[in-house]
């Protein structure tokens, strides 16, 4: 595997790309907005400056690095010699469907095609292409060079040779993988996003500040972040966005806290926007 694609270069595609590309893989990065492609660039630059000064690479690598990531806007010129495509759009199923169909119209026969969907079904999305054996999601977590996980989740027509590709790919950028069959939210959202939403309703509820609850999972718990602060580094959008699919999927207790959905409103997405369930400056 020498070509990936990486679909959507918000907070995830971005990652994926540092990472594919500090492998030396060489690495294509699309979006359909330019401003996302310059944030994109500037943090590939910031992670370049950070790996240098912590010693983990050179200045040759840094600069060989850069050389091996290319932007666009248009989705045919970057997949056209894609072996793996990664796609890291909005969590929203329509908006990832159009994708994988333009995707599987332009990536070549043998490519794989994958969704890095938090949620979702990718046996839905798979059977709006000509290759549901060579879909497959792959389930990275932020942020993507710290995080050493990908969960491999397999689709109802999933292939054993998708599957072997996608755990040699895992291996080739340094990262485990799990295999996962398919279900709502998988092993870790389904998880992780309940523990979340329960910090939220207490929140709500005055059991405690977000500090104190947040200082209760990590010393109480040993959970390296908490589940507020964990919440506003993933974005409050997209937390909501998995919250509705897995209620919509797995029933009542995934119901979104009403906290949540007001922030949303409010545009208090979390770190990225500055104010969340903290104030960042
Ligand atoms: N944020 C997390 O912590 C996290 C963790 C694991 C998985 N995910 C999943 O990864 C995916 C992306 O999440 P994110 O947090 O990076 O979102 P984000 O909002 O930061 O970025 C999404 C990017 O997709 C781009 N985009 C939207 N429509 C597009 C299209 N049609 N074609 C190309 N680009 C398009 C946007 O311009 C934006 O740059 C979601 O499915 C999410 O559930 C997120």
């Amino acid at each position: 595997m020498h070509h990936v694609s990486v679909i959507g270069a918000g907070t995830m595609g971005r990652g994926i790309a540092f990472s594919c590309a500090l492998a030396d893989l060489s690495v294509f990065v699309q979006d359909i907005s330019e401003e996302s492609l310059e944030d994109c660039k500037q943090y590939i630059e910031k992670q370049c400056q950070r790996s240098i000064q912590k010693g983990k690479i050179t200045e040759e690598q840094a600069k060989q690095l850069r050389e091996n990531i290319h932007y666009s806007l248009s989705i045919k010129e970057a997949v056209a010699n894609a072996d793996l495509v990664i796609e890291a759009v909005l969590e929203i199923m329509d908006v990832k469907v159009e994708t994988f169909k333009q995707v599987d119209n332009y990536a070549p026969k043998h490519a794989i095609l994958a969704t890095n969907t938090s949620t979702m079904s990718p046996t839905e999305i798979a059977a709006q292409t000509n290759r549901p054996d060579q879909c497959i999601a792959l389930h990275f977590f932020n942020p993507v060079p710290k995080m050493k996980l990908i969960e491999v989740i397999c689709g109802l027509e999933t292939s054993e040779e998708t599957i072997a590709t996608s755990f040699q790919f895992g291996e080739s950028i340094e990262k485990e993988c799990v295999r996962i069959n398919e279900f709502p939210g998988f092993a870790v959202s389904r998880m992780n996003c309940l523990i979340g939403n329960e910090a939220m309703n207490m929140v709500m509820e005055g059991v405690g500040s977000a500090e104190d609850i947040d200082k209760a999972m990590k010393l109480g718990l040993n959970h390296p972040m908490g589940p507020l602060e964990l919440a506003d580094l993933v974005g409050l959008d997209t937390r909501l966005r998995n919250m509705e699919y897995l209620y919509q999927t797995l029933g009542e207790k995934y119901r979104p806290c009403p906290i949540l959905t007001k922030y949303v409103k409010a545009g208090h997405l979390g770190k990225k926007t500055g104010r969340g369930f903290y104030s960042y400056s």
